[in-house]
């Protein structure tokens, strides 16, 4: 997926990805990775999520990265905050509440120098093409420090759709892609079975979620 396509959907408000409440995995699971409160949580490809005041209400400094400045604008509109603006290397960062969103390219994330000590992945992963996930896997590995834990949320389809996001990533494809540089460990499936339209309809013969503890190899 190049940058224009992701312009062209926040443009357009295709944004069917965007979630009205926090993620449940997060809410159930966040606690069993044991991040400290002041730890500050990398949010790759975040959207205007709803996830972050979440993580930001308990306490975590957020970075987001975002390539859509809609998106940005909107995140902090809806917040109903004025964030600070500033020019950082390859991004602009806005920033209010202790969230940053850093708008650009997560892919040049490495020109801000810096490291994370926690970070949150929902359905940033799944809105890669398969040929940009190992350098995707590869930067997280860069950017997050050892004992560093990862919350990956992903999804897992049959059959599989190759033209557009969202995109399956099923158990084995996670090891693959993390299991040299982190531990892992699947802390759940939610099948959605003939609960989720496209299974009810045939289209999909199964649609699962699956959530996943990562932790940084020291
Ligand atoms: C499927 S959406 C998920 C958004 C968010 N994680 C959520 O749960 O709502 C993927 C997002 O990644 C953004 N994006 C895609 N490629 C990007 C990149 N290279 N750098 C930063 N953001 C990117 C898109 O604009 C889009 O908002």
């Amino acid at each position: 997926m190049d940058a224009q396509f992701w312009h062209d959907r926040w443009q357009s408000s295709r944004i069917g990805f965007h979630q009205q409440q926090v993620n449940d995995h997060l809410r159930r699971c966040w606690q069993q990775l044991g991040v400290a409160a002041q730890s500050e949580v990398l949010v790759p490809l975040c959207g205007k999520s709803l996830d972050m005041h979440w993580l930001a209400e308990r306490g975590h400094p957020v970075a987001g990265f975002e390539l859509s400045p809609l998106a940005v604008h909107d995140f902090f509109r809806e917040a109903g905050v004025a964030p600070l603006q500033q020019s950082l290397h390859h991004f602009q960062c806005w920033q209010a509440r202790g969230i940053s969103l850093y708008q650009g390219d997560f892919f040049q994330a490495e020109s801000l120098a810096r490291c994370f000590d926690a970070a949150y992945d929902r359905a940033a992963l799944i809105a890669l093409p398969e040929a940009w996930r190992r350098s995707y896997a590869g930067l997280l590995a860069r950017l997050l420090r050892p004992g560093a834990a990862m919350l990956l949320v992903t999804l897992d389809y049959a059959p599989v759709q190759h033209e557009a996001p969202p995109f399956a990533v099923n158990e084995a494809e996670v090891y693959r892609l993390f299991g040299d540089d982190f531990d892992i460990e699947l802390l759940g499936r939610l099948e959605e079975g003939d609960s989720h339209p496209l299974v009810a309809s045939g289209e999909r013969a199964f649609f699962d979620e699956l959530c996943f503890a990562l932790r940084r190899k020291t």
